[in-house]
C-alpha cells in the first residue's frame, strides 16, 4: 500500500540532507512506528507521506490494494490536536466531511457514531477549551477518521497527555485498529509506545538520516501485550540499538 523508494530530502536553507536515502513499504492493515533521535526527520518523513512536502529525489507511491480505486486517502493528527477553538466538538469533527459536502444526514450520523465510540458523544456541544487534553485527542482522532481514510498518519499524538491518559488513548487507537484494520503509522519518542502501538518499529538514525533497523513486533495486537516478557523484551533490545 505504501511504497518508498530512494527517499532524499534537503531543505533549501540547509545543504545538507536530513533524510538520505529511505526505502521501505506497509502493507494494508499493517501499523508502522517511526522512532529515532530528535531532529532526525520523522515529520518531514510524515509530512512527505501525507503529499505535504515534497521529497528532493526518489518516490513514494501510496496505492490501494483494491485495483478500483487507484489513490489511497491519507488523515493526519498533530501532536497540538489541531482542533479550531471556535468550533463545538461535533463542527470540528464534521469540518472534513461538510468540506466535501457530504449531505446533511450522513455528516450527523457519521459524526455521532465516531464521538460515541470514542467515548466522548455527552461532550459534542462543547468548545474545544471546555474539555480535557485527553478528551480533545478523542475529538482529533475522531475527526481524522470521519473521512475513513486509508491511511491514518500521526505525529507523537499523545505526547501533550499524561501517562494514564496516554494509556487510555493508546488502548483506544489500538481498539479502533481491532474494528476497522486501518493502517497506520505513528512517530513517537517513546519507545514503549512504539512497541505497543506498531507491528512494525523503524528506527532511524542521526542525520543524515537513513533506515537503522526495521524491527518485526510478533506480539502486538492486544492489550495485554503491555503486562507480557516479550513487550518488556522488545523495548531493552530497541534501547539497545538507540544506544548504539
Ligand atoms: N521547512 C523547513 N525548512 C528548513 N528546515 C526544516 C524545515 N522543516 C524541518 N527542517 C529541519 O529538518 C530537520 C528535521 O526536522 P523534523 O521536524 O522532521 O525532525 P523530527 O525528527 O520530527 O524532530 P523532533 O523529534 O524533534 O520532533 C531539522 O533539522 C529541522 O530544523
Amino acid at each position: 500500500m505504501i511504497h518508498v523508494k530512494g527517499l532524499c530530502k534537503t531543505f533549501e536553507t540547509d545543504s545538507a540532507p536530513v533524510l538520505d536515502n529511505l526505502s521501505f513499504s506497509l502493507s494494508a492493515g499493517e501499523t508502522l512506528s517511526i522512532i529515532g533521535p530528535s531532529g532526525c526527520g520523522k515529520t518531514t518523513l510524515l509530512y512527505m507521506l501525507a503529499d505535504l512536502l515534497q521529497p528532493t529525489s526518489g518516490n513514494i507511491e501510496i496505492k490501494s490494494t483494491n485495483s478500483d480505486q487507484s489513490k489511497c486517502t491519507t488523515a493526519m493528527i498533530l501532536q497540538n490536536f489541531g482542533l479550531f477553538p471556535w468550533k463545538t466538538v461535533s463542527e470540528n469533527v464534521a469540518l472534513a466531511l461538510k468540506i466535501r459536502k457530504t449531505p446533511r444526514d450522513v455528516v450527523s450520523r457519521v459524526t455521532a457514531s465516531l464521538l460515541e465510540e470514542l467515548g466522548i458523544g455527552a461532550l459534542a456541544s462543547r468548545y474545544p477549551v471546555q474539555i480535557s487534553g485527553g478528551q480533545q485527542q478523542r475529538v482529533a482522532i475522531a475527526r481524522a477518521l470521519a473521512t475513513d481514510p486509508d491511511i491514518l498518519l500521526m505525529d507523537e499524538p499523545f505526547s501533550a497527555l499524561d501517562a494514564l491518559t496516554r494509556e487510555h488513548l493508546q488502548n483506544t487507537l489500538l481498539a479502533m485498529w481491532q474494528k476497522r484494520r486501518l493502517t497506520y503509522v505513528i512517530v513517537t519518542h517513546s519507545v514503549e509506545e512504539a512497541v505497543f502501538l506498531g507491528r512494525t518499529i523503524m528506527i532511524l538514525s542521526d542525520r543524515p538520516t537513513r533506515i537503522r533497523k526495521v524491527i518485526p513486533n510478533e506480539g502486538f495486537g492486544e492489550q495485554v501485550f503491555r503486562m507480557q516478557d516479550q513487550y518488556f523484551e522488545k523495548i531493552r533490545s530497541i534501547r539497545r540499538i538507540m544506544e548504539g
